[in-house]
Order: C-alpha cells, then sequence, then structure tokens
C-alpha cells in the first residue's frame, strides 16, 4: 500500500532524514523508534504530504502505486482525507478545545464523504462505539475538556477512522498517558488495524509499546535508519549499538520474562506502597504485586514500569529493594 524509497529531507542546515526505505501493506503493523530529533515526525509528515515548508524532500513515496513524492497538495488533500489519517501524541491540542467531540467526529463525514448531519451524526456515535469510548451517547456532546486524555485520545482514533483510512500514522499516540491507558490504547490500535485490514505506522519511544503493538519494528537514528527486521527479533537480538543501548535503557515489562533484567541507571522515583497502588493488571500486576510481598524489607516505590523493573531486578538479585 505505501512504499518508500531513497526518502531524504533537507533543510538549509544540511540533511535531516538520509535515504530511508520502509513499506506497510494493508493490516500490516510498523513501529518506528528513535531518539528525540532522529526525524521520526519529519518521517511521518513526509508520508502525508505535510512536510513544513523551507525543507527540501526528495525520494519516491508509492502510495497505492501511484509516486506522491512532489505531487501537488490538492492530490495531497484527496489522500489525506480518504486513504490516509494521523493521530498526535496530546489528544488536548488535536481537538478543538471550543467544538463539542461529536460536531468534530461528524464534520469530515459531512465534508468528505458527503454525508447528511444525521447520518454523520449516527456514523460517529457508531466510530465511537468501536473505539471502546465509554457512554457514547452522552459523549458527543461533551468538549474535550469534560473527557480523560485516554477517552481524549479514543476520539481522535474515532476521527481518524471517520473515513475509513487505508494506513493510520499514530505519532507518539501513548506517551502522554499513564501505563494502564497507554496499554489500552495499544491494545484498540492492533484491534482496529486487524479487524479492518488497515496498516498501521507506530511511532514511539516506549519499546513495551512497540513490542506489543507492532509486527516488524524500523529504528532510527541522526536522521538514518539502522536496523529494520521483526519486532520481537530486533528486541530480542538488536544489531545496531544504538538499538541495544535503547534497550538497555528502557526495559520493556514485556521482555522480563525472556531475558536476563539490564541494569537501569538513575534512581527509584518518589516512594508510594506499590501493591495498594499499582497501575498494573492482569499478570503483570500480580507478579508486580507477589514480588513486593516476596521482599525481606517493605517495598515503597512508585508503580511505573522503572519501578517494577527495580523490583524484579532486586528479585533476579535476591536483593531487599
Ligand atoms: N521545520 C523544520 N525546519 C528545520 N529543521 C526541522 C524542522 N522540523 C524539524 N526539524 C529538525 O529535524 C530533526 C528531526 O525532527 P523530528 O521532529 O522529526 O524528530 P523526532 O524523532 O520526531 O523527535 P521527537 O521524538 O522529539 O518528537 C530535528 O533535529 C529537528 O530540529
Amino acid at each position: 500500500m505505501i512504499e518508500v524509497e531513497g526518502l531524504s529531507i533537507t533543510s538549509a542546515a544540511g540533511p535531516i532524514l538520509r535515504d530511508v526505505g520502509l513499506h506497510v501493506a494493508p493490516g500490516e503493523r510498523l513501529g518506528v523508534v528513535g531518539e528525540s530529533g532522529s526525524g521520526k515526525t519529519l518521517l511521518a509528515m513526509s508520508l502525508m504530504g505535510m512536510v513544513p515548508d523551507g525543507l527540501s524532500v526528495t525520494g519516491s513515496i508509492r502510495i497505492d502505486g501511484a509516486e506522491m513524492c512532489g505531487a501537488d497538495e490538492s492530490a495531497w488533500r484527496r489522500l489525506r482525507a480518504r486513504r490516509m489519517a494521523m493521530i498526535f501524541q496530546e489528544p488536548m491540542s488535536a481537538l478543538n478545545p471550543l467544538r463539542r467531540v461529536g460536531d468534530t467526529v461528524a464534520e469530515p463525514l459531512i465534508r468528505h464523504l458527503g454525508l447528511a448531519p444525521r447520518a454523520a451524526r449516527d456514523k460517529a456515535l457508531a466510530l465511537f462505539d468501536e473505539t471502546g469510548i465509554l457512554d457514547p451517547e452522552r459523549r458527543l456532546s461533551q468538549y474535550p475538556h469534560q473527557l480523560s486524555g485516554g477517552q481524549r485520545q479514543r476520539v481522535l482514533i474515532a476521527l481518524a477512522l471517520a473515513c475509513d483510512p487505508e494506513l493510520l500514522i499514530a505519532d507518539e499516540p501513548t506517551t502522554a498517558l499513564d501505563a494502564n491507558v497507554a496499554l489500552r490504547i495499544t491494545r484498540l490500535l492492533v484491534r482496529l488495524a486487524e479487524e479492518r485490514r488497515m496498516g498501521l505506522l507506530f511511532i514511539s519511544h516506549d519499546l513495551a509499546a512497540v513490542s506489543r503493538t507492532t509486527e516488524r519494528l524500523m529504528v532510527m537514528y541522526g536522521g538514518d535508519v539502522v536496523e529494520t527486521g521483526a519486532t520481537a527479533e530486533v528486541l530480542r537480538a538488536p544489531a545496531h549499538p544504538y538499538t541495544a543501548g535503547l534497550l538497555s535503557a528502557r526495559p520493556s515489562l514485556a521482555a522480563h520474562g525472556k531475558r536476563r533484567l539490564p541494569t537501569i541507571p538513575g534512581s527509584v522515583p518518589p516512594p508510594q506502597e506499590l501493591p495498594r497502588g499499582c497501575r498494573f493488571s492482569g499478570r503483570c500486576g500480580q507478579e508486580i504485586a507477589r514480588c513486593a510481598a516476596e521482599m525481606p524489607q517493605p517495598v515503597t516505590t512508585a508503580p511505573d514500569s522503572w519501578a517494577a523493573c527495580h523490583l524484579l531486578q532486586a528479585r533476579a538479585k535476591g536483593a531487599g529493594a
């Protein structure tokens, strides 16, 4: 569906992206990870034809067989309206604060699909339902500030799905959310990609989120793609030192069962009793709680993934936390 070859983006100050290649087929989920400033967002923007003025784009971006690199704005607009959609990190700033979220989602249905207002409202309601928005009927008439961060991100996903895109680009969609909500959003994206046979390009700093969301992974460093492969394989045996560094700096809970825990730099976050305040659920939560209960001294640490890593690591060493 989308094939990129030799894509480079250059500013007056020099190259930003160099010779990037990727492809996403219908229903396929590709992850992009990389340090801040490595060019992930600009890559996503280039696939939407939205690279800021002043930057030059060369190479090939083929979408459904049509060459889009160098295409004019009207060609991109047609494509953006019907074939591709993008969601961003901060749902609050991506939604119009003065508009009811139901109207926001209904608008492209009226504008691009020509639906009557009543039909657009019904479709918005169905999209709210599909994206797991609680009490969808009532939510339609609410404003963004009346929703939680997770519900706002679901509204943005519903908006992105409005015109049945073939590719969804999600740029750090879980970064502003807490661990539990982030987990639910990534599960939702996987389900939607599978059910709709929609391609997903998932950009993230969070290796745990990437590992549970994508099948293939591309690692970027300083504007270059330094590694690509099956996500599980790249995370199990990284070939590039940058990927290995990323893994040891930000260990993922998903990987804990499969490999030795790396040493975690930095200190444990502010005190808070883990089992009671633990935000993890299911097997992970039980494992962390059991682990905390086994510690020789009371556990006083924050219930986030870093704390969980410390706990599991301490248990592995047979030490107290
Ligand atoms: N309009 C622009 N003009 C010139 N340089 C830009 C422009 N937009 C971004 N850049 C530069 O391009 C590089 C890549 O930026 P980009 O936002 O794609 O990085 P990123 O990997 O998404 O980072 P982050 O994870 O922090 O969002 C950065 O060095 C940035 O300063």
